[in-house]
């Protein structure tokens, strides 16, 4: 059963994304502690990325070695693009802390084993993560028309069932993209939803209102165990 969401706000992006630093590196720590390892669903985006590059400044007591890495969506580009999410996260944290590669799972590339075939890299990210996989925090942004993962509204993906999604014709560039479904990002033990700036206020408000997750993605975000907002106050200045 999903709990009910909790809405954390912050004077400024900065403060927000270094409580989230905390945050995630404590409930690292703690998975670490109960079960040796600790899993991680990263998200691209400005407010994910400053989060990311928070996790890197602060000290923490997580073993890199023991988390798995996996990504939300990807911007299915050629390896190496920087408007890759994984070139992103591997530039604000991944480079600079002792992971272990083969725990690290990036969505394949467009120039990649499955070539220019983002149903193909849906399939092999489905195959890779397995019929029940475990993500102790599930990281997402949120876009100004209330995406979340690559799921826009009223699209094809938002409908989906299936793990792992293609994503096609998206109304942000790049066009094409892989997703988690949000089916998929349900079963994540805690889901954070994190964003910042005045032009997220609607789709916030929107979301944490309760809107169909069908004109607002990301109201189907939530975790089993835990759903987060982390907003700045401008992002959370529509809420009631
Ligand atoms: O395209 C994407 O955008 C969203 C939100 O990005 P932001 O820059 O507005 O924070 C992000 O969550 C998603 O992973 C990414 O692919």
């Amino acid at each position: 059963m999903s709990a009910a969401p909790e809405v954390a706000v912050f004077p400024a992006a900065e403060d927000l994304a270094a409580a989230a630093a905390a945050r995630l590196l404590a409930a690292l720590a703690a998975a670490q502690a109960a079960r040796g390892t600790a899993s991680v669903v990263l998200t691209g985006g400005r407010t994910g990325t400053a989060v990311l590059a928070a996790v890197r400044a602060a000290a923490s007591e997580v073993d890199w070695s023991a988390v798995d890495v996996y990504w939300g969506d990807e911007r299915f580009l050629p390896a190496g693009d920087p408007e890759r999410n994984e070139t992103q996260a591997r530039a604000a944290l991944l480079d600079h802390v002792p992971v272990d590669p083969a725990r690290v799972h990036p969505m394949a590339p467009s120039d990649g084993v499955h070539g220019d075939d983002p149903d193909a890299a849906a399939r092999a990210y489905a195959e890779l993560l397995g019929p029940d996989p475990v993500f102790d925090v599930l990281l997402v942004g949120v876009g100004e028309e209330g995406h979340t993962l690559s799921v826009f509204p009223d699209s094809p993906a938002v409908r989906a069932t299936d793990p792992v999604v293609a994503v096609r014709d998206c109304p942000k560039p790049p066009p094409t993209r892989v997703s988690l479904s949000l089916p998929l990002a349900r079963k994540a033990r805690r889901a954070w939803l994190m964003t910042t700036g005045a032009a997220k206020a609607g789709p916030v408000a929107a979301a944490v209102g309760g809107a169909s997750e069908v004109d607002i993605p990301a109201a189907g975000v939530r975790g089993v165990e835990e759903t987060v907002w982390f907003l700045d106050e401008d992002a959370a200045a529509e809420l009631s």
